[in-house]
């Protein structure tokens, strides 16, 4: 067990520019931190530098209270898995999962011991003869995460390890990787630019934009309490919806609606207000006193039990996620109605959230 410790760690690339720009970011023992962000924020580059696959060209990087800034690869007693899996084709599965004890001379009793104990927990008891030709996608995945396991490792990394899977695959290995977590309990990192699978996976989430740690929190906190426009359009599905507003000191006003908050009276004359998909109801279930907006409809996503209904309203675009229990034809007009608590407001220009004594993630929703 471990935990990782970055103090204003940069990292640039020759002569490019700063790829990660002073990253402090504390990763506690037993946690399994997600760390994601759009494709080029530098995840990848934050997990090589943990395993020692990078250099850290300034800060401090400890393990375990331990400096490793040059610390090599080896000696970090760190597992990694990867997205295509690297494992040995010429091997079968029991030799790929035990190559890493072997290379550290572990006894031989030992080593099928721990690898007979990780093919039972992972469900390949019966293809441990197989060659990795001889396997589908999410069985590779497996035994790549079997040798990581087996060595028993102070700390496991995964880089997107399950993108190359199908999407009914990709759950199963999600509940896989859980389970396993719970079970060992050992600090993990796990980077994905799937922000499902960082809600559903991560004790805790790091946001990151370009080299840049937008928030850092647990999935509900960063959902319920988004501390800028990146992190409430990232967190939630669909994204919060965000329509820029102007402010009087009296209402805010866009072509959708006016809303009274005279406690904006000293911020800017114009704002972002955040309303996330599923604080949309139909109007005619709210209670009279919530602010009603209609709009016409573009597009209706059908999820089974619920749909993503897209409208259009005076230039303004806006999904609202709604029980799928009615039939709309695009052109329709819709009205519908939200909790006035429930709206988020942010700075145009920062992104940065204004925080008021309302607390939209307490508001009631229909
Ligand atoms: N070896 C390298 N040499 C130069 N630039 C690099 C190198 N590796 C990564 N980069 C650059 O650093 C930035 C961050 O890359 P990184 O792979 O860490 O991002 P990422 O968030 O993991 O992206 P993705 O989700 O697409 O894998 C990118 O702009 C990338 O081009």
């Amino acid at each position: 067990m471990a935990n990782i410790e970055f103090r204003n760690v940069s990292k640039r690339y020759d002569d490019g520019p700063l790829t990660v720009p002073g990253l402090d970011l504390d990763i506690r023992d037993g946690e399994f931190m997600v760390l994601v962000g759009p494709s080029g924020c530098g995840k990848s580059t934050i997990l090589r530098m943990i395993a020692g696959l990078e250099s850290i060209s300034s800060g401090d990087l400890y393990i375990s209270g331990h400096r490793v800034n040059d610390l090599p690869p080896k000696d970090r007693d760190i597992a990694m898995v990867f997205q295509n899996y690297a494992l040995y084709p010429h091997m079968t599965v029991f030799d790929n999962m035990a190559f890493g004890l072997r290379v550290r001379n572990f006894p031989k009793l030992g080593i099928e011991r721990r690898v007979r104990e990780a093919a039972e927990t992972l469900g390949l008891a019966d293809l441990l003869q197989r060659k990795p030709a001889q396997l589908s996608g999410g069985q590779s995945q497996r035994v790549a995460l079997g040798r990581a396991m087996v060595r028993d490792p102070q700390v496991f990394l995964f880089d997107e390890p399950l993108s190359n899977l199908d999407a009914e695959l990709r759950v199963q290995m999600r509940s896989v990787i859980s389970r396993l977590h719970r079970q060992l309990g050992t600090t993990s990192v796990y980077v994905t630019h799937d922000q499902v699978e960082a809600m559903t996976l991560g004790t805790r989430i790091a946001i990151l934009n370009q080299g840049r740690l937008m928030q850092v929190g647990t999935p509900l906190s960063l959902y319920n309490d988004p501390d800028n426009t990146f992190v409430a359009g990232f967190m939630g599905s669909p994204p919060m919806n965000l329509l820029p507003v102007t402010n009087d000191g009296r209402h805010l006003t866009c072509a959708l609606l006016q809303l009274p908050r005279a406690d904006l009276a000293g911020q800017g004359a114009k704002l972002l207000l955040g309303l996330r998909p599923e604080k949309l109801v139909y109007a005619a279930t709210a209670p009279a006193n919530w602010p009603r907006l209609s709009g016409e409809i573009e597009l209706v996503e059908s999820l089974g039990a619920e749909m993503l209904v897209h409208l259009q309203t005076g230039g303004a675009q806006l999904v609202a996620r709604l029980p799928g229990l009615r039939v709309f034809t695009p052109g329709e007009t819709l009205q519908l109605a939200f909790d006035p608590a429930a709206v988020y407001l942010f700075e145009v220009e920062s992104g940065q959230r204004i925080r008021t004594d309302i607390n939209p993630a307490g508001a009631a929703s229909c």
